[in-house]
């Protein structure tokens, strides 16, 4: 039964679906590095560790115009300097090609490389809904040499939130204080939304009876934190790709989709400054992730 061959329409059919289903997959590897997702260089190692695959079969064409701020005109120049025919895909290109190509890359669009000297004050930070709280939680419940630093907010607690825990809830009054008073490391406004900031004293005492701390903030406030301590280690949280991003947004179920949308157009200029920081980490699954971000303060 198994090794009679099919009959020729429905090995077209399946080869039909094949051919869909690996278009489907080229379109999100696009998108992956045209939201900045994966970098250009890391598609290209994929390409080449396996030309069967996705990457592999994408036109060099497709690749660079997927790269932000490359247009048809540049990319044509490009493909003429290097020497690279317009209907290569990437699996199989030649090794000079490969290199040139490489190179070339790596000269317009270096992978930011972690400063020296880093101190224990960890920052983790990263687009809506990457997962920045479930990794938090991951790390404060497996790492218990890693302190967590408990924010103050002005949001109200969502029930099961435990004040000193989860948030100081404080109102607008105290939140105003801790800013005259110097209290916080950060704070900012989140969403547009509500204020959180960062207490200073916890963090300066942990850091001093040799702890690492970990602050899970917003972009503005990790820039802040960049500012005040040049020292620490700032992480910044990836999807897996672009696709998987929007699904945990929509799965989480805690947004309309008018502020999804909002958040989503927020995420996408979040991934344009990631080359501000130390390292980047996917958070493909929450274990795998929290254990590289714990080890990065090692
Ligand atoms: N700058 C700054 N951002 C914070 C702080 N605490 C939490 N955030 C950020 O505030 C955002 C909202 O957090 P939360 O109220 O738990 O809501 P959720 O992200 O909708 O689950 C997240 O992006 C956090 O990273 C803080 O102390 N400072
Ligand atoms: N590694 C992961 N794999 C699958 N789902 C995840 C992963 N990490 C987080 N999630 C889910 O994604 C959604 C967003 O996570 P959350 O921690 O609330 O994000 P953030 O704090 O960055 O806004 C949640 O529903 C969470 O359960």
């Amino acid at each position: 039964m198994a090794d009679r061959p099919h009959p020729p329409e429905v090995d077209r059919a399946a080869a039909s679906r094949r051919a869909v289903e690996a278009r489907r997959e080229r379109a999100a590897l696009k998108k992956d590095v045209a939201m900045r997702v994966i970098s250009p260089q890391e598609l290209l190692r994929r390409a080449l560790a396996d030309p069967e695959s996705a990457a592999g079969a994408m036109r060099v064409t497709d690749f660079l115009t997927a790269i932000p701020a490359i247009g048809e005109n540049k990319r044509d120049r490009i493909l003429a300097d290097l020497d690279i025919s317009p209907v290569k895909r990437l699996g199989g290109l030649g090794s000079r090609q490969r290199l040139a190509l490489q190179q070339f890359l790596d000269a317009r669009l270096p992978e930011p490389q972690p400063r020296a000297g880093r101190s224990r004050l960890l920052v983790l930070a990263g687009p809506t809904a990457v997962g920045k709280g479930t990794v938090a939680a991951h790390i404060r419940d497996n790492h218990p040499e890693i302190m967590l630093s408990v924010s103050a907010t002005t949001r109200a607690p969502r029930p099961g939130e435990v004040d000193g825990e989860h948030y100081y809830f404080v109102d607008d009054a105290e939140f105003d204080r801790l800013i005259a008073e110097g209290e916080l490391l950060e704070w900012a406004t989140v969403h547009n939304r509500h204020r959180y900031g960062t207490p200073k004293a916890p963090i300066e005492a942990a850091l001093a009876a040799g702890r690492t701390v970990l602050l899970e903030i917003d972009l503005q406030g990790a820039r802040q934190v960049r500012a005040a301590a040049p020292d620490a280690t700032l992480v910044f949280l990836l999807p897996p790709s672009w696709d998987e991003l929007v699904d945990r947004l929509v799965g989480r179920g805690t947004e309309d989709a008018e502020e999804r949308a909002r958040r989503l157009r927020t995420a996408r200029v979040e991934l344009a400054s990631q080359g501000e920081f130390d390292y980047r980490v996917v958070n493909d699954t929450v274990a795998r992730a929290a254990d590289e971000v714990a080890a990065l303060a090692d």
